[in-house]
């Protein structure tokens, strides 16, 4: 099992590229992030190159953090921004050889927010596949995201399969999933053919992945029963110093 840092929340005290050279030296075989756009991209770009990790993926821009926005996607009366944001995604994505970009669809219900997410991943499944990337979509937990236009992976699913495009895929995170919905192993089994990355977190507190409700260990077997070999995501919370939060990798080295 190969294991991608997640550096929106592991070393996330520490600029981009420093965070991505931890990553190394603690054994990570891959690193993901969330919104490196405040950053220097030639920095970044040139800690993946010394380091030769892949970066897996990163996020859309929120849109307006300080109001706490998540996304504009699925906002009908943003579109244009959500366009730019997922343009702006792309472009940093290519320059830094990610595979995925995570678009943030944002809090919306309703027919018309639907409508206006699948055509803007409509739009940005088109852009991604001239520069060979996935569009990754991610259904949030009603506790820490209510209102949040995606919270199921029943959902989820069903817009992959109405939008039935080869590069728009599950981002499936066994942490939002044990809240919402439970029955990890049986909807990895079931969704496998539409996930394109898999991350964790310990439940409910959302901290290392040895703590918690959930028997990572099994997880993690079943995952690689299902054939499924693309590191996985550990985006939790260390709440303190990363490197004293890493027993659960060092042990499987
Ligand atoms: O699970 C999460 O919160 C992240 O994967 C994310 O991209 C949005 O914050
Ligand atoms: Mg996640």
């Amino acid at each position: 099992m190969k294991f991608s840092a997640n550096l929106g929340f592991l070393w996330a005290d520490r600029p981009l590229p420093e965070a991505i050279r931890a990553a190394k030296a603690a054994g990570f075989d891959a690193v993901e992030c969330h919104w490196p756009y405040q950053e220097s991209l030639p920095d970044i770009k040139a800690a993946l190159d010394e380091t030769q990790l892949p970066l897996l993926g990163l996020n859309t821009r929120r849109g307006d953090a300080t109001k706490g926005e998540m996304g504009l996607s699925a906002l009908p009366d943003r579109q244009g921004e959500a366009r730019d944001a997922i343009d702006e995604a792309l472009d940093w994505g290519a320059a830094l050889g990610a595979c995925n970009v995570h678009v943030m669809a944002g809090f919306a219900e309703g027919e018309e927010a639907e409508a206006c997410f699948l055509e803007n991943l409509r739009y940005a499944a088109r852009q991604a596949a001239s520069k060979d990337m996935t569009i990754l979509i991610e259904p949030l937990n009603v506790y820490d995201a209510p209102g949040y236009f995606l919270s199921t992976t029943a959902q989820a699913a069903e817009i992959i399969n109405q939008l039935n495009l080869p590069n728009v895929k599950l981002m499936f995170d066994c942490y939002h999933v044990q809240l919402s919905e439970g029955d990890i192993c049986n909807r990895l089994s079931r969704l496998m053919r539409l996930i394109g990355h898999i991350q964790f977190a310990g439940v409910p507190a959302r901290g290392r992945p040895d703590q918690g409700e959930i028997n990572y260990d099994y997880i993690f077997s079943h995952i690689a029963s299902l054939g499924y070999s693309t590191p996985l995501g550990a985006e939790y919370k260390p709440m303190g110093h990363t490197e004293d939060t890493l027993g659960w990798l060092v042990r499987r080295q």
